[in-house]
């Protein structure tokens, strides 16, 4: 049997026995090979090995400290975090260079309009796909741009949640080597450039809707196609006056320095539901090219520091939105609760945010100059006077419901370019319309609206193979008329008329015929809706004239849900603690009350502030 000349790596590891050396082990063995001691050759193996081990991992921490000190000295670097603006910015410009044309490795998610960066992995120009490819770029990768070297690494970040605790995040770090720092600042501003170019046809919302916020602050970024001015239909002059107004906001920063005024303007939209208050801020926003931060102050987790700390982060030309700016404050009774009772402002607000916290807010837009703050409510009569001063709220736009003209011009929107109804001819059912709100058999509230529009017949089109014919402008014209001579001014909302309007989409001629029907089946269910609402007040109402004359009968024995009921628990004629008595009004002694037995409760030691 053969002995191997040289060992093997694992027999110099294996250390020789206490006198005796490997070779004593070899001489035995038979017709072995001993030609060279191998005891003294692992050992020189050994220290060899691990001479050349050190040399190596000192080369090594060199060369890494070398490197370090040269990155250090010859670098400069960023770090980007996500759900701050500029994350997306480079990104979005990682991805236009090609960097991460090497990348195998990506995270998959459903195609939307909150990415505009991901990566297309088809080699087919046409394939658009219906998932975003973003890399999953954790080794770093090396680019040259205008003939600088640039390191980027996608790494795991640290920051600082709302609570306090450490939140794990994401962020870029990008090492451009080279001692210029305008080198870095170039970059992240041709990033910027095209970030601002790839999103011109969307509108950048960014929404503060999550608790969990980093040290820097980390917003929810959405994208929408901006909403052409010519969609929105208000009252003549309204939307331009609204826009020369921001425009030469934006255009007169120096006269405002010059001023000493902060260079802000607050607008307050205000009006019911569906008549465009948001839509016209999108509108704005699209056309001015401005990014909206938006706030809902109706989340619990919202406060007085959160909205800070948002505010501090919000870049130059922003659009600073709060919407229904009502909803942080203590709100007052329903509406359909005000019978001339005193308003309540004894419940809790919905969110941490304090009236003195949403004016440091306002105040503090300004610190970053040119910003418009917006604020939008169905309320408006509910707001701070403090809120609505000027430099505040500078311009307050009301917002209606639709006037005829309005319908008009909706309809005219809608169906321009459409073609005439496939069935012209096609009859309305004689139930469509006025009927069945009695349909709401349940008795809780309003009827459901059932969509009572003729659809077409498809065995009856297919049969008549009547072929489309565009609408002209007159016919346009006069079908639009038709629709608006079947509302009164102020009666629904554009957003109602819109909501009909898209159920007939492909009917322009039915839909104008049939708008009397539907006009009719909505104010049949608002008066039913309204006979609810007043018995529902009423009922209300009688339950508080009860209660007052419970109290006033008997000051000291509120009647609470789950307090015992009357009698009183001190057996009458027993002098009252001297807290009851300090009461206006004694409670009068009952005629023909039994006198309290030993088995009567004792009241909660905390009501009437009995100890
Ligand atoms: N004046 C209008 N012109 C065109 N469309 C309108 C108008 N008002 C409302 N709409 C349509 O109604 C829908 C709701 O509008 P929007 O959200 O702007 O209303 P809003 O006043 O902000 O409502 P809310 O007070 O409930 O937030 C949108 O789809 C919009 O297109």
């Amino acid at each position: 049997m053969a002995v191997p000349l040289i060992p093997s790596f694992v027999d110099l590891l294996v250390p020789p026995r206490r006198g005796q050396s490997l070779w004593d082990g070899i001489k035995g063995i038979p017709g072995s090979i001993q030609v060279v001691d191998i005891a003294r050759l692992r050992h020189t193996w050994a220290y060899g090995c691990l001479a050349a081990g050190a040399v190596v991992d000192a080369c090594r921490r060199a060369f890494v400290w070398l490197y370090n000190r040269f990155k250090f000295r010859n670098s400069t670097s960023a770090e980007f975090v996500l759900g701050d603006p500029a994350y997306e910015w480079i990104v979005l410009f990682l991805t236009e260079n090609d960097v991460w044309q090497h990348t195998r490795d990506f995270r998959v998610s459903s195609k939307s309009s909150k990415l505009v960066y991901g990566v297309s992995v088809s080699a087919d120009p046409d394939i658009t796909g219906s998932a975003d490819y973003v890399p999953a770029y954790e080794s770093p990768q090396l680019f040259l741009w205008r003939g600088y070297w640039v390191e980027v690494q996608r790494c795991r970040a640290q920051v600082q949640a709302n609570t306090g605790q450490p939140q794990q995040s994401t962020a870029i770090f990008l090492t451009v080597f080279t001692r210029k720092l305008s080198v870095l600042s170039e970059l992240v501003e041709e990033a910027h450039r095209g970030y601002q170019q790839k999103i011109k046809p969307y509108v950048t919302i960014f929404l503060a809707d999550s608790p969990s916020f980093g040290g820097s602050f980390l917003w929810n970024v959405k994208r929408k196609p901006h909403r052409p001015m010519e969609s929105i239909i208000l009252p003549d002059g309204v939307l331009d006056d609204l826009i020369n107004d921001a425009k030469r906001f934006f255009a007169s920063e120096a006269w405002y320095h010059r001023a000493g005024i902060p260079h802000r303007r607050g607008y307050l939209l205000y009006g019911p539901p569906g008549t465009g208050k948001s839509s016209t801020i999108h509108a704005i926003a699209g056309e001015l090219n401005l990014e909206i931060h938006s706030f809902s102050l109706s989340s619990s987790f919202v406060d007085d520091a959160f909205l800070q700390r948002a505010t501090a982060t919000i870049p130059k030309r922003s659009i600073v939105l709060v919407e229904d700016i009502d909803c942080a404050l203590p709100s007052r009774e329903e509406d359909d609760d005000s019978d001339g009772s005193p308003v309540r402002r004894d419940r809790p607000p919905r969110s941490g945010v304090t009236l003195s916290g949403l004016l440091n807010m306002i105040d503090g837009i300004g610190s970053e100059e040119g910003k418009l703050f917006f604020a939008t409510t169905n309320y408006a009569d509910r707001l701070d006077p403090a809120l609505m001063r000027p430099g505040r709220i500078d311009r307050r736009v009301r917002y209606t419901l639709a006037t005829g003209a309005q319908a008009q011009g909706l309809f005219e929107r809608l169906f321009k370019d459409a073609e005439e109804d496939v069935l012209p001819h096609q009859e309305v059912p004689a139930d469509t319309g006025a009927s069945s709100s009695k349909a709401d058999s349940d008795g809780l509230g309003v009827a459901p609206i059932v969509d009572k529009t003729p659809k077409p017949d498809s065995s009856l089109a297919s049969s008549k193979e009547t072929v489309p014919q565009s609408l002209s402008d007159a016919r346009l014209g006069e079908l639009a008329q038709q629709f608006a001579a079947a509302v009164r001014d102020y009666e629904f909302s554009p957003a109602e008329l819109q909501g009909y309007l898209l159920l007939n989409r492909d009917r322009p001629v039915a839909a104008a015929r049939e708008m009397s029907a539907w006009v009719a089946l909505q104010r049949e269910e608002r008066e039913l809706k309204a006979e609810r609402k007043a018995e529902r007040r009423e009922r209300r109402r009688a339950a508080r004239a009860k209660e007052a004359a419970h109290f006033q009968q008997h000051p000291h024995y509120p009647s609470v849900p789950g307090y015992p009921p009357f009698p009183p628990p001190f057996p009458i004629g027993m002098p009252t603690p001297h807290v009851l008595s300090a009461s206006p009004t004694p409670s009068p002694p009952l005629a023909g009350a039994t006198p309290a037995t030993t088995n009567v409760e004792s009241p909660p030691k905390h009501i009437n502030g009995v100890s």
